[in-house]
């Protein structure tokens, strides 16, 4: 008789926009871990050629290709984060087909647990898939220096996406570990190593 395939064991890693999600899943991987990135997953859904891309700019007009066919991520951005409205309705299209490309990838995770990866893991109900929450916390004036640094946008703009986020009191309350990132990179990876090691520990050596 062949053995069922057994459901992964999945965290899920939550912050707000700029915290570290990516930096702390980056190094999960490091250490063997499949992560599964549901910023990925949206735009794996919107490639030329998927159904929603031609939803979205039926909705939105043209404005939001560019002339190679893309999704003009930019444009786009602009208009749902002057807008909650708009917001919802791209949500309300995207996230269960992010959540179908999320649950595909992560029945396949080998490792003795898996990742979800998730700025919206608590707005969006995505926590109830997982068994643990981890949340990776940074004060918010160094969220905004972080995505400053990172991204083509400006404060204005950081600060409609973080109006559009759960507030930190709402993550921590879901929260079973919370890794505060308000250090170097060389901390953030010294913290993941000390989960991996204890989420090594709660699944008891299965695989
Ligand atoms: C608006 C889009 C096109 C902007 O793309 P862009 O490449 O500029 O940003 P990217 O997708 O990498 O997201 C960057 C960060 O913005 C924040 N963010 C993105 N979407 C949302 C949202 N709906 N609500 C709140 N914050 C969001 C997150 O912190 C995310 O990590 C894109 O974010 C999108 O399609 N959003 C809707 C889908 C969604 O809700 N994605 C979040 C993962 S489920
Ligand atoms: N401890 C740290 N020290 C220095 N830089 C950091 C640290 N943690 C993260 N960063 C940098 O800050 C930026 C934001 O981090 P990251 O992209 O991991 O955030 P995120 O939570 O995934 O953001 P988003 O929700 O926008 O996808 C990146 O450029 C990253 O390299």
């Amino acid at each position: 008789m062949t053995k069922a395939a057994s459901k992964p064991w999945i965290l899920g890693l939550t912050g707000g926009i700029g915290s570290g999600k990516s930096a702390a899943a980056q190094h999960f991987i490091d250490l063997g871990i499949h992560a599964v990135d549901a910023d990925h997953a949206a735009r794996w859904v919107v490639e030329p050629g998927r159904p929603a891309l031609l939803k979205i700019a039926e909705h939105f007009g043209p404005g939001v290709l560019q002339a190679d066919g893309q999704l003009d991520r930019g444009a786009l951005r602009k208009l749902i984060f002057a807008d909650a409205g708009q917001r919802r309705w791209l949500e309300a299209l995207l996230h269960p087909l992010i959540a179908e490309e999320i649950a595909s990838h992560l029945a396949r995770a080998q490792s003795p647990y898996a990742i979800l990866v998730s700025p919206l893991l608590i707005e969006s109900g995505q926590y109830a898939t997982t068994q643990r929450v981890l949340v990776i916390d940074a004060p918010q004036a160094l969220q905004v220096q972080r995505t400053l640094l990172r991204d083509q946008t400006n404060e204005e703009q950081v600060q409609a996406i973080l109006k559009a986020q759960a507030s930190r009191e709402e993550r921590l309350k879901l929260a079973d570990d919370v890794l505060v990132n308000d250090r170097d990179l060389a901390w953030l990876h010294s913290e993941v190593e000390r989960l991996h090691t204890f989420y090594l520990t709660l699944r008891g050596g299965q695989s």
